[in-house]
């Protein structure tokens, strides 16, 4: 068994990796931390989230100075489920003590430390870590997850977008022109902290983060494609849907396009739909990325969803995790 701690265990995506880990056959679940300051430390997590009873019955501790060699001596991994800036404080300190790191944070998936003050609102100080941290879109970059000693995972929404696109962009299908891509996620997107636009009365439909969103540069980075993103925040608890519009290149076929999306044809946790659209409906709760398109002349509309607890944050980071161990990368998510 290896053991696995989790710090920021009690927000949603670490409450949903605790599962994950927590059901593995093959990973025991050593710790659950949140802040010195939390409300709920000494609490159990399932406590929290009830549902998990039996399963989550590990007390919240609080992160302090001599937490971190203890952290290091028992557990074979730590996955950071904390804000941006606080991973960025954290996966240094854990780094060097000898342990791998899984950060499930925004804080080091950029190339450059520079584009943090600009989209995150701090600045980065550890450049040489953005240089050798492996980037956790798993279908896309399994060779480099297994050997990293620091996985930055995929942002939620880029994992959807980057998936949709890559097949395209590889086969030299896309045009130049900008990709659109209009993205809705479900409220448990903004983390379990209580915020205004969050709350059960203020929730609708609404855009947010027009021209600025951290995954905006994030899916360019990766994509290697120029890309306007526009998320939404929609009344449902969880699940991404992206509504993506592609200009094709000249003379691109409908049997082109299914072609490209052929590369992904083997990747367990893709389902690919053809003409059939995803929804919100079919992937909430699931591991899996689903993708349709529908073809109109060089017009390409690509549709897009996943739950973004799972293949967006705990599931991907659990896939990261069995790869980095040699295992099957979908062990404890699929079958
Ligand atoms: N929610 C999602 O769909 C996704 C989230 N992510 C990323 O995962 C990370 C966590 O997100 P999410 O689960 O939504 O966030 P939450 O707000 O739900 O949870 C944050 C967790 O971090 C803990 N925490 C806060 N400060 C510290 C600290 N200084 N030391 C240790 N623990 C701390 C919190 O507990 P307490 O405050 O009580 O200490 C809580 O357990 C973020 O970086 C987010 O961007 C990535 C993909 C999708
Ligand atoms: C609905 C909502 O607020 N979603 C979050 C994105 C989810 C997330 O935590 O982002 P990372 O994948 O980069 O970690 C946001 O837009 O900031």
């Amino acid at each position: 068994m290896l053991n696995v701690s989790i710090i920021g265990a009690s927000g949603y995506s670490g409450a949903e990796l605790a599962k994950l880990i927590a059901s593995h056959p093959n990973f025991n679940l050593k710790g659950c931390y949140v802040s010195q300051q939390s409300l709920d430390k000494g609490k159990l997590l399932s406590d929290l989230y009830p549902e998990h009873s039996g399963l989550l019955d590990l007390e919240l501790l609080p992160l302090c100075n001599e937490s971190y060699v203890q952290i290091a001596q028992s557990s074979d991994y730590v996955c950071l489920c904390t804000d941006h800036k606080v991973s960025v404080e954290l996966a240094p300190k854990f780094l060097d003590l000898g342990v791998k790191v899984f950060d499930l944070s925004g804080g080091f998936r950029l190339a450059s430390a520079s584009q943090y003050e600009q989209y995150y609102g701090f600045s980065h100080n550890h450049q040489t870590l953005l240089d050798s941290a492996a980037y956790g879109l798993v279908e896309w970059n399994k060779a480099n997850i297994a050997k990293a000693k620091l996985v930055a995972v995929a942002g939620c929404y880029p994992t959807a977008a980057l998936n949709a696109l890559k097949p395209l962009k590889q086969s030299g299908l896309l045009a130049d022109s900008q990709i659109i891509i209009n993205a809705v996620s479900g409220v448990t997107g903004a983390g379990r902290k209580a915020a205004i636009n969050t709350q059960f009365c203020e929730v609708s439909l609404a855009p947010y983060g027009l021209f600025n969103h951290r995954h905006g540069p994030e899916i360019t980075q990766y994509l290697d494609h120029p890309i306007l993103f526009t998320p939404h925040l929609g009344n449902f608890s969880r699940g991404i849907l992206e509504t993506i519009y592609v200009r094709l290149a000249d003379n691109v076929t409908e049997n082109d396009v299914t072609q490209a999306y052929q590369t992904l044809a083997d990747e367990p946790l893709i389902r690919l739909k053809g003409r059939v659209l995803p929804s919100i409906k079919s992937v909430a709760g699931t591991p899996y990325v689903d993708i349709g398109w529908q073809q109109q002349g060089q017009q390409l509309i690509v549709v897009v969803a996943i739950d973004n607890l799972l293949k967006g944050a705990a599931g991907q980071a659990l896939q990261c995790m069995n790869i980095a161990s040699g295992f099957n990368a979908t062990l404890g998510l699929k079958d």
